[in-house]
């Protein structure tokens, strides 16, 4: 196991952020830790680096007990903090040489996984710009950048992509796939189901300082009792016909909002026909029929009660 997480506990005061929390991680994974803000991300985090005081538990990194000074475990970690840390007074070329250079001693080497870096997350028209002229996107590029140039063997991302437009985002989402192709294991906090979806092997929905499931997206799905959601765009709908809905096969929640009507049925092998049918046969005009699996938004709705992006 690359990262063991034992029994963890982290209190503030009377409010326990993280609760009695296992975890497991493997060599070669891109780990997702996905829940709502406030669920206890960046609190694991910070616990995991030996960077925040925990009350209970116990962490083990390459097999070894992590702490604060055990300088020979965090060489190999490399870690993207939401907030972008770096020197405004160094160019782009001089922040990721600065951060490399406090793990690689060799002159040449430092220079070499710098232009690695940089290309890496495509700055190289910027090298030579200080900070402040680069815009979000770019900068959290940068930040990337300063956080793998040393090539870690373990890579942290605490939501990286908030606020980030959609072809930076798109670039650093690559860039971590194209890492870990390389060998590193990930850990990727976020907010995002997308994102998750996109990117990790295997999810960790998390809320309230807890893990309230955990698997591939697969599994997760598998997990809960939807298995098919069908969006039928339909203008008029009355109430006693959609009383009628709710009592067809396998349905489980049928909506109708703003003349789309949603239904969310158990796995079955006709679940779309039997709604085409109800609505051919009482001359009900519909337009576009979506046919989609269950979302992880879904997932965490079934577990939780509520929505991710509450
Ligand atoms: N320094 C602190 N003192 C007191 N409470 C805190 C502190 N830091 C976090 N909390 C609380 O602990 C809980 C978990 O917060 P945390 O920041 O770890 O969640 P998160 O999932 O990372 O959310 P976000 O995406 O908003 O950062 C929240 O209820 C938060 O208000």
């Amino acid at each position: 196991m690359l990262v063991k997480v034992n029994n963890l506990v982290k209190r503030y005061d009377q409010l326990v952020a993280i609760d009695h929390l296992n975890l497991e991680i493997k060599e070669g994974e891109i780990f997702g830790l996905l829940g709502p803000n406030g669920s206890g991300k960046s609190t694991f985090i910070n616990c995991i680096l030996s960077l925040l005081k925990y009350d209970k538990g116990s962490i083990y990194i390459f097999n070894k007990p992590m702490t604060p000074d055990a300088y020979d475990i965090k060489r190999d970690i490399g870690v993207i903090f939401q907030n972008v840390a770096v020197f405004d007074e160094l160019t782009v070329y001089e922040n990721i040489a600065y951060f490399c250079s406090l793990y690689v001693k060799d002159k040449s080497e430092v220079k070499r996984l710098t232009h690695e870096a940089i290309s890496f997350v495509s700055l190289e028209e910027y090298i030579k710009h200080y900070p402040k002229k680069l815009s979000g996107g770019l900068l959290r590029r940068l930040n990337i950048a300063c956080g793998i140039a040393h090539k870690p063997k373990l890579i942290i991302l605490d939501e990286p992509t908030v606020a980030v437009d959609p072809q930076s985002r798109n670039k650093i989402l690559e860039g971590i796939k194209e890492l870990n192709k390389q060998g590193a294991t990930v850990i990727y906090t976020t907010h995002y189901m997308e994102e998750a979806e996109q990117l990790c092997n295997r999810i960790a929905i998390m809320d309230k300082g807890k893990i309230l499931a955990l698997g591939s997206k697969e599994e997760l799905k598998e997990m809960i009792s939807i298995g098919e959601k069908i969006t039928i765009e339909v203008f008029e709908l009355n109430n006693i016909r959609i009383q009628e809905i709710k009592r067809l096969p396998n349905v489980l929640s049928v909506e109708y909002q703003d003349t789309i009507l949603t239904i969310k049925s158990i796995k079955g092998k006709n679940n779309l026909v039997h709604i085409i049918e109800y609505l051919s046969s009482h001359e009900i005009i519909f337009h576009q029929v979506i046919t989609e699996q269950p979302s992880l938004n879904d997932v965490f709705l079934e577990i939780t009660g509520k929505e991710l992006r509450d």
